[in-house]
């Protein structure tokens, strides 16, 4: 064990984590992954030229920036020294690439060129993963029927492989299911201004993730197109509306920045994340309010969120609208007293793994008592979590919650801890720094 970690930990198969006495730190956390995705996207589909700063340069975004080249619209340059990504346009309309494209397990992205690739003329093929073959898009491929694209599950199954043809975004009115992905919703909004008509969106049962579809219509307004909404019902979209693209600097990644206010939490210590507040769009954020339930203190600067970690108590709390945090909240349960009950998270069984079994399995592991529902989790505060070899279901999520577990308690190994590079690549520098104060 030692607590000197760079990159090389990405090709490690297993990495034990040094616990930690104390926390005070600043930590720099990447750009927002969904920000970035966003952007890229919206760039994607510009005739103006756009420059990401501070954008998040990961396994996901990656992806999606060759995608978009692969399109022949945009010229993608990224710069890794500066987190700098610039978007060209080409000239050239959006054409199909002859190959399929192959999104891995980013989800967001491969969600978003859906709608984008009814758009491109010709066939595109988007596929990925043997976990992305089963992540659910029906819904999706349903509602862009009635807007004149046709989408196909080639397995028949409404998972990728997804055909698409195109040119065929005609526009008009639409219905898509709420209840599984927000990221369909945010896929529509996102192509519509470039429909030959107006598109409407009716959202069917209640809209889960809400937070990211925020983040979508506020992401497409600082780019110069407005969206008309009825709450999270329906959205409008007015035909001939373009991204006017220019200079965007991406906030830091709230998602991201969960495990080490985590790690604030479990050793009662403190962290400070700069260039974020608790009035973010990104829903995320709320896991602060869900520490300070817990018995943090946060602070209300107008720069950074500081977390400070107190006793903590079990609390009751519904994470529809902070799904990517539920691991994180987990692990803070499993130090607390008295139980930890989080519902509204069925999507979580869609995401990179099963993430209701995956968190309930390895916490099990850890002596941690643990009651599931469909869509419910009950983790049970009071006994001291003890070592374990975690299995991370190729999921960073997975990694980086239990990774922090492991500041605390000594004995905990993270298996395939590469697999953080799918939205945060610097995270084992960034839990190394936390030791020096100054991640
Ligand atoms: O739109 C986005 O950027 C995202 C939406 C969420 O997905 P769901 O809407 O499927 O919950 C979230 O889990 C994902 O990491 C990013
Ligand atoms: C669910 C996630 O990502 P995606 O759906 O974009 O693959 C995530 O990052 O936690």
């Amino acid at each position: 064990m030692t607590s000197t970690a760079d990159n090389a930990v990405l090709s490690l198969p297993e990495w034990e984590i040094a616990t930690l006495d104390q926390v005070d730190a600043s930590v720099q956390v990447l750009g927002s992954k969904s920000y970035t995705n966003r952007f890229l996207a919206m760039a994607g589909l510009s005739s103006r030229p756009t420059t990401l700063h501070n954008a998040l340069l990961s396994q996901d975004t990656i992806l999606l920036s060759k995608a978009l080249r692969a399109f022949g619209h945009v010229e993608v340059d990224i710069d890794e020294s500066s987190n700098i990504v610039t978007v060209t346009p080409t000239g050239n309309p959006m054409t199909a690439p002859a190959r399929e494209i192959h999104m891995g397990n980013a989800g967001t992205p491969i969600r978003l060129l859906i709608t984008m690739a009814g758009l491109a003329r010709g066939r595109t093929v988007l596929t990925g993963s043997d976990r992305m073959q089963e992540r659910p898009m029906a819904h999706l491929l349903e509602a862009l029927a009635p807007l004149g694209v046709t989408a196909t599950a080639l397995r028949g199954n409404g998972s990728p492989p997804i055909a698409v043809e195109g040119p065929a975004l005609v526009g008009g009115d639409t219905r898509v299911d709420g209840t599984v992905s927000s990221q369909f919703t945010s896929s529509l909004l996102i192509s519509a201004p470039y429909a030959q008509n107006d598109v409407r969106v009716e959202i069917v049962g209640d809209l889960l993730s809400k937070p990211y579809v925020d983040m979508t219509v506020e992401a497409m307004k600082r780019n110069g197109v407005v969206v008309e909404r009825d709450g999270y019902t329906s959205f409008s979209v007015a035909a001939g509306q373009r991204y006017q693209a220019g200079q965007v600097t991406v906030e830091p990644d709230a998602s991201g920045m969960s495990y080490f206010l985590a790690a604030a939490a479990i050793l009662r210590g403190r962290v400070r994340i700069p260039g974020i507040t608790r009035a973010s769009v990104q829903g995320d954020v709320g896991l602060v309010d869900a520490l300070v339930r817990m018995g943090c203190t946060a602070n209300a600067d107008t720069d950074s969120i500081t977390l400070e970690g107190g006793a903590l108590t079990g609390i009751d709390i519904d994470m529809s609208n902070m799904p990517d945090v539920v691991p994180t909240l987990a692990i803070v349960a499993a130090y607390a007293t008295g139980n930890t009950h989080i519902t509204g998270i069925g999507n979580l069984r869609f995401k990179e793994c099963d993430r209701i079994d995956a968190v309930s399995t390895e916490l099990r592991k850890m002596g941690v008592t643990v009651d599931t529902t469909i869509d419910t989790m009950t983790i049970h505060g009071g006994s001291a979590p003890r070592g374990a070899v975690i299995d991370t279901y190729d999921d960073h999520r997975i990694a980086m919650a239990f990774a922090i577990m492991g500041l605390r308690t000594p004995g905990v190994v993270i298996k395939d801890p590469g697999c953080v590079a799918k939205s945060f690549p610097t995270f084992w520098q960034r839990l190394d720094g936390l030791r020096r104060g100054d991640a």
